[in-house]
């Protein structure tokens, strides 16, 4: 973001804004999935708990649904002492609510999943790197590992669809967060989002996706299986796994 002149340069050159607003619908708890709790501690403790490892000296900006006070209580009680602010009916505005609360002057955002809880500290460490290295927009993925078809809806009664073809899956890759940018970059972009008719913004599930749009170049670092996103029931099965072995990966 840029200072306006004679504006003192902020406390923190980068900012991590966690988006912790979603309802975890899918999860099926009944409570903000933030909240959930995983190994005796909530999604939004672990993904606070890597974050501040790893970006020790960002500004941390977490993005919480209207009015949960246990949600308040676990940031201020939390060593990266971060601000909050509420979030809005999609990821994309959640995330435009953590850019309003932006420092003028702040140089790096990066754009994290409280759902990807179990994020290792080093996988922030790649992405602040690849920013400081001089990259606009840099995202953590992995390879994919299922061989990938594309496939049209079945007319013929047999089936749920056809096979039309077979990807080729060298190329692709599963894409993680945190996703990291030039904080004025990402902050004009979904500023022009939000003009957008919501069926065309829908499409957008990214924040590196508006970067590409942009024509900016995104750069990939390694990701870690232990970003994985707690979606479903199973993720958190897995994830409970995971802690519960004190896995490890690469990372
Ligand atoms: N309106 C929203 C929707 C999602 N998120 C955040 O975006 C991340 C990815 O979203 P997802 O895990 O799919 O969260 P939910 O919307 O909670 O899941 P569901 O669709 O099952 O309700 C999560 O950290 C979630 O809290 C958010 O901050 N605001
Ligand atoms: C940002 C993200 O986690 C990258 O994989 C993902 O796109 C979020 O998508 P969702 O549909 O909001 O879960």
């Amino acid at each position: 973001m840029p200072t306006e002149q004679g504006t003192p340069p902020p406390a923190h050159r980068t900012a991590v804004i966690l988006v912790a607003a979603g309802s975890g619908t899918r999860l099926g708890y009944g409570i903000p999935k933030a909240l959930v709790p995983l190994a005796g501690r909530s999604l939004l403790e672990h993904a606070l708990d890597g974050l501040a490892t790893g970006c020790p000296d960002a500004r941390v900006i977490v993005v919480l649904p209207e009015g949960n006070a246990e949600l308040e209580g676990i940031c201020s009680r939390h060593r990266s002492r971060p601000v909050t602010c509420t979030g809005g009916a999609t990821r994309n505005d959640s995330v435009r609510a953590g850019l309003a609360r932006l420092e003028p002057g702040t140089e790096f955002v990066l754009v994290h999943d409280a759902a990807r809880a179990l994020t290792p500290p080093a996988v922030f460490e790649r992405v602040a790197d690849a920013l400081s290295a001089g990259a606009e927009a840099v995202i953590p993925v992995l390879p994919v590992i299922d061989t990938i078809k594309s496939v049209q809806p079945a007319s013929a009664g047999i089936g749920e669809g056809i096979v039309s073809s077979t990807v080729d899956r060298a190329v692709l890759r599963a894409v993680q967060t945190p996703q990291g940018f030039n904080a004025a970059s990402l902050a004009a972009a979904h500023a022009a989002v939000s003009s957008w008719k919501p069926e065309r913004a829908e499409k957008v599930t990214d924040d590196a996706m508006l970067m590409e749009m942009n024509g900016i170049t995104v750069f990939t670092v390694h990701g870690s299986a232990l970003g994985l996103k707690v979606t479903t029931k199973m993720d958190l099965l897995l994830a409970e796994a995971l802690v519960a072995n004190g896995y490890e990966d690469e990372a």
